[in-house]
């Protein structure tokens, strides 16, 4: 069986569309990489798989062993750095046109959840996060049945829920905890992402929508917050296109100086290279608060 291995599963969940689910699970799996702890992505969001994208590898082609589909490497371990290896499987990686996947019926969808849980090899794993589609839909169920049928006991950890501080999707992220609760899946945080913008000139963060919800409902759940992530428009420049995160001279943000260093590759001179992100995203603003968050995540699961 392709979890044998696998020491902690985590959820990554959502109700509503756009909120950063697949980002958050991108800076999760490099700050717990970056921590030492060995780790897979397995993203099975029908609705438009984004992770290879964001980890720069959406040109890979996975191949088939005699244990399984071999997941794609992002970065290898690095003892001497501290690092442990990154590995991602993305039904987006099957799919011969981008988007078949989204107009595929219930039991469709449904059978390719339990063949990729099941179908997938994966070795020595400390952490395999599961990028979920949002909402609480067919993949949803299915995904919590076989996961709590294959699962050994304790083997899912939970679930990590995301939200962004509008009521509305708020209200979206509450049928997400009714849902665990439903299933029995255990709820390691709820984090606030989209939360204020800090401006990358004066480092005041601005709250465009409004701020403390996911705080509020995480309280009224009785599950623990895990933060607030902030949007920085050079986290989008980073997960979308690769491009290493600039800040100006000066910049700071909680009182830390962040600003580019001078040596940092000329604007075109970068290549969309995967073994890079972990050194680009050591530069950008959320770094640090992400890896608060899976030191958080880390304490609660051991
Ligand atoms: N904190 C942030 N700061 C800046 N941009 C962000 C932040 N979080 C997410 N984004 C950007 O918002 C967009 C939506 O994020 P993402 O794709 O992670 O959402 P999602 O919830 O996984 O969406 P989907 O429902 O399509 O799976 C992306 O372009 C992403 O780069
Ligand atoms: S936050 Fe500060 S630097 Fe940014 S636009 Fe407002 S006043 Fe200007």
């Amino acid at each position: 069986m392709s979890l044998s291995k696998v020491k902690h599963i985590v959820l990554v969940l959502s109700g509503k569309g756009g909120v950063g689910k697949s980002s958050v699970t991108t800076q999760l799996a490099l700050s717990l990489s970056l921590a030492g702890h060995s780790v897979g992505v397995l993203d099975v969001d029908l609705t438009g798989p984004s992770i290879p994208r964001m980890f720069g590898i959406e040109d890979a082609k996975v191949t088939q062993a005699p244990g399984g589909w071999l997941p794609i490497t992002v970065h290898e371990a690095d003892r001497s750095a501290g690092v442990a290896s990154l590995r991602v499987m993305s039904l987006g990686f099957l799919l011969p046109r981008r988007g078949d996947a989204v107009v595929w019926r219930g039991p469709k969808k449904t059978a390719m959840v339990r063949q990729f849980l099941s179908d997938v090899f994966w070795d020595e794993l400390d952490y395999l996060l599961v990028d979920t589609p949002p909402g609480t839909s067919d993949e949803h169920i299915s995904l919590a049945e076989t996961l709590l049928q294959k699962a050994r006991p304790g083997q899912l950890a939970g679930a990590v829920v995301v939200t962004t501080p509008q009521a509305v999707a708020t209200a979206d992220v509450r049928k997400e905890l009714n849902f665990c609760a439903k299933t029995g899946i255990r709820v390691l945080g709820v984090i606030e992402n989209m939360s204020g913008f800090v401006c990358p000139n004066c480092s005041q963060c601005t709250n465009i929508f409004m701020s403390g919800g996911g705080e509020v409902m995480a309280k009224d759940f009785n599950v623990r917050f895990l933060g607030r992530v902030p949007i920085d428009p050079q986290f989008l420049v980073l997960i979308e296109t690769g491009k290493s995160p600039r800040y100006p001279a000066g910049t700071s943000i909680n009182g830390q100086d962040i600003s580019s260093p001078t040596d940092a590759p000329a604007e075109g001179d970068e290549t969309r290279d995967s073994a890079l992100l972990v050194h680009k995203y050591r530069s950008c603003s959320l770094a640090p608060i992400f890896s608060t968050i899976t030191a958080d995540v880390v304490a609660n699961v051991a």
